[in-house]
């Protein structure tokens, strides 16, 4: 590769306006387009070779469950353990070539991915149920990784001139970022596309080859990202794909000696099992495994009595029910205070049962949950909000040959109540009273995650004090919990949301490197 694409400024990928008719169309055709693909077999990436297996993962539209997206083969142990070796093959041919060469392919990957996002949005949209908006900004944000991370490694490798180190007289010295070896990647499916890329492209443009487990409910997508890096001509072997069970593939790689490091989005529970095992030490292991988890959240808004109540009402409603509340940053918490409590309730409450359920590629806005297991988790936890709050909107199933559940509203839930602690990943939020905005901040901070959260007043002083005291990784004041933009909105979170990575950070690509100072007499 011997010519390279002229770098930009980073600028984030703009998003589609579908109230013009001529957007819209556009994505319903790349729908159409996309349902006459349904139904096909993929094969796992090991190297050069494409393995088709017996077993398979059937991944099905969730908004209409008799409309399957594709069959994936299933990764075994033994499948594993021989794309471990062959990353540790390629690690030592990948590690080598310049970081300027290896932004080039992800530069390749951006323009290919742009020149096709409706495709991208439509399959996704189909295999996870989300909207044509959520899915445009699922894939603008997957393109922006790239982007960005592609400009953060050449970033990093002329840090030498960019950020000097102090200079000694007799000496030379010079900081490199090296890659690590080879990493497990494991993304959740709630980003299907873009944190699937996000966390893949970050290891791999530091000079790292992976093993990437896609989520089982969304392989579909992964798989077309994989093939994309594919036709950009990405050396075979830098990215292995195994799609597989999480307690069986997912344990072999987190336990392996050969494993130098594990990026893992999901679930705490599954976090902190990840983050348990690659503790120990295993025989033939020479390192320690660096873990970077980013888990759940139980975010939430503050609104005290000097807000705007119809914005803060609005960025209730947009940050608890986007995508089915199925997102991290999920707003699935509102704290109001008692003075104008009544008043944001009641806007509340009329902007969701505003909210329309229905089929995904039909645009409604309030699309299904993603499978079986989340739906009826999702009900349970709606009883349990029965008995723990007033139940103000939605309250059960919502109609569709799929997993579709009513936007739920339950009010005067106390701080402590499950559905105020607990993580739901669905559409439920739970509503409490403070006596004034800053026992609503202590009940903000009342949570074991911290991840993403919201103040709404327009007191200077409060505003000043909240941006001190209220406890996540990404706080906003005056605007919804959700929708961080790569490289203006750094995310990550803080306690059991996570090791507070930063994903679209400055900082990011630091975890998939270590630094090597050489210093040369001279
Ligand atoms: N903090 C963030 O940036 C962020 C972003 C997106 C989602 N999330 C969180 O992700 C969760 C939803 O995603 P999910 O349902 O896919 O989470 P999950 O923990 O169930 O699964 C995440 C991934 O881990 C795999 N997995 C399961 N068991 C495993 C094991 N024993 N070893 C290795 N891998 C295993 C799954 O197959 C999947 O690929 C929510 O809690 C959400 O808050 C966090
Ligand atoms: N980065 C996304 C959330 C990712 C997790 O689900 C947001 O800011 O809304």
């Amino acid at each position: 590769m011997t010519t390279f694409t002229k770098v930009s400024p980073y600028a984030n990928e703009p998003f589609t306006d579908f109230s013009l008719e001529e957007n819209k169309k556009a994505m319903q055709a790349a729908i159409s387009k996309v349902k006459e693909e349904l139904g096909r077999e993929y094969p796992l990436y090991i190297g050069t070779e494409k393995v088709t297996t017996e077993a398979k993962i059937t991944s099905i539209n969730p908004g209409n469950v008799d409309e399957i997206i594709g069959y994936v083969s299933k990764a075994d142990q033994a499948l594993a353990e021989k794309a471990m070796n062959v990353a540790l093959e390629t690690f030592e041919s990948w590690k080598k070539v310049p970081a300027r060469e290896r932004a080039e392919y992800l530069f390749k990957a951006a323009a290919l991915m742009r020149a096709r996002k409706h495709e991208f949005s439509a399959l996704m949209l189909l295999e996870s149920g989300k909207n044509y908006v959520e899915a445009d900004v699922d894939t603008a944000e997957a393109i922006d990784f790239i982007e960005f991370y592609a400009r953060e490694m050449i970033r990093l490798s002329e840090i030498n001139e960019t950020q000097p180190l102090v200079k000694i007289p007799g000496e030379n010295n010079k900081l490199t970022y090296i890659p690590l070896g080879v990493g497990v990647i494991i993304p959740p499916w709630n980003f299907p596309l873009a944190i699937c890329v996000g966390m893949t492209m970050a290891a791999v443009v530091s000079g790292n080859t992976v093993l990437l487990k896609p989520a089982s409910t969304t392989p579909v997508i992964a798989h077309k990202f994989v093939a994309l890096m594919e036709e950009v001509g990405l050396p075979a072997g830098v990215i292995n794909f195994i799609p597989g069970s999480g307690a069986e593939v997912g344990d072999y790689l987190t336990t392996h000696p050969k494993t130098r490091f594990i990026s893992f989005t999901g679930s705490k529970e599954v976090g902190l099992r990840i983050n348990k095992l690659a503790a120990d030490t295993v025989p033939g292991q020479i390192w320690i495994k660096r873990v970077v988890a980013e888990m759940g959240g139980k975010d939430g808004i503050v609104v005290d009595e000097t807000a705007d109540l119809n914005a803060a009402a609005a960025a209730i409603v947009a940050s608890a029910f986007g995508f089915q509340g199925q997102k991290c940053s999920a707003g699935s918490r509102a704290i109001i205070v008692e003075s104008v409590y009544d008043e944001v309730v009641e806007k509340v409450v009329a902007l969701t049962n505003q909210l329309q359920s229905g089929l995904p590629e039909l645009n409604y806005a309030a699309g299904p949950v993603i499978d079986k297991t989340s739906y009826e988790r999702i009900l349970d936890y709606i009883e349990v909000g029965k008995s723990e709050g007033t139940l103000l909107a939605g309250g059960g199933k919502a109609e569709g040959n799929g997993y579709y559940i009513q936007p739920t509203v339950f009010g005067d839930v106390s701080g402590k109540a499950r559905i105020m602690q607990e993580e739901i990943f669905g559409p439920v939020l739970a509503i409490a009273k403070a006596k004034d905005w800053k026992e609503a901040i202590v009940m903000y901070n009342d949570t074991e995650f911290g991840l993403t959260g919201s103040y709404f007043s327009t007191n200077e002083e409060r505003i000043s004090e909240a941006l001190d005291t209220v406890h996540c990784g990404n706080l906003y004041i005056n605007r919804k919990c959700t929708g961080a933009l790569v490289g203006v909105h750094p995310f990550g979170g803080f306690n059991m949301s996570g090791t507070d990575s930063k994903a679209g950070g400055y900082d990011y690509l630091l975890l998939f490197t270590q630094a090597k100072l050489t210093s040369r007499k001279v």
